[in-house]
């Protein structure tokens, strides 16, 4: 579950965010819509924890973490995608969703290593094999041992989404995941979040992948939520099209 409460971002004159507030129930798939500069990628900067609000709070479940730093918040379940992807360009498919996965266990040097080798090494094949079923599932399986460097942007967005999977994570923000993607990758994707058990913050400007893909949607314009909603209840709202339309 996210809870964001009357959260604030000014930057200088900007309010980027003013009072922001709103629940996603865990399991829920939420999008995020409003016209360019609304706040979109600041609220994701507030709730990953890259950025901390001016004012207001952000808990995940029933822990507050408006304090906490994102690379915590990563540790705690919170996994995130960018608008433009940030995947490791040298290394291989594979090892862009291996090097993401948390090594839990492992610590303690020489001794350990020798000591806990076994469980050590169950560990690594457990590991392994994740990768190959995120692979498998971001349909990116063919391509485990091409450098991501070398993939068309589509493909880098899917590794990146791959990687964002592969822990399991118990929240999951996707900004403009459906970028640089073909039809047929798009409509994976779809699939993809709709089998997940994962709480889903998405930010995305292709409304048609937006109505079909969440369960509910907020609407953010110049800072504040201007509506929430069923995507039937939000296309059908006089303020959203005002928003829209200018
Ligand atoms: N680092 C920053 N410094 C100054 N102003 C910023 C900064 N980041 C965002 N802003 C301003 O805050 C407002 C919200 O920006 P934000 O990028 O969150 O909007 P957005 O909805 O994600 O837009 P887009 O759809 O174009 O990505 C805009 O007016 C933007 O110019």
């Amino acid at each position: 579950m996210i809870a964001v409460e009357n959260v604030s971002v000014s930057f200088g004159g900007v309010k980027a965010l003013g009072e922001v507030s709103f629940e996603v129930p865990a399991g829920q798939i939420c999008g995020v819509i409003g016209p360019n500069g609304a706040g979109k990628t600041t609220l994701f900067d507030v709730v990953s924890g890259l950025r901390r609000p001016s004012s207001g709070s952000v808990r995940l479940g029933d822990r507050d973490v408006t304090d906490v730093p994102a690379v915590r918040r990563a540790r705690a379940g919170v996994r995130r995608t960018f608008q433009r992807t940030q995947v490791f360009g040298r290394l291989t498919v594979a090892d862009n969703v291996l090097a993401a996965m948390e090594w839990r266990g492992g610590g303690g040097g020489l001794p350990a290593d020798l000591v806990a080798w076994p469980a050590r090494r169950a560990r690594e094949g457990e590991r392994r094999r994740r990768v190959d079923e995120v692979l498998d599932l971001c349909g990116l399986a063919d391509l485990r041992d091409a450098y991501a460097a070398t993939l068309p942007i589509g493909r880098r967005r899917l590794v990146e989404l791959a990687r964002a999977l592969a822990d399991r994570p118990e929240v999951l923000l996707l900004d403009e995941p459906t970028s640089g993607l073909d039809g047929d990758q798009t409509a994976r994707l779809k699939e993809i979040i709709a089998a997940l058990d994962t709480t889903v913050l998405l930010v995305e400007h292709d409304m048609g992948f937006v109505m079909d893909t969440c369960d509910r949607l907020i609407v953010l314009d110049l800072g504040k939520v201007i509506a929430t909603g069923t995507p039937a209840e939000i296309r059908d709202d006089p303020s959203v099209r005002a928003a829209y339309l200018g």
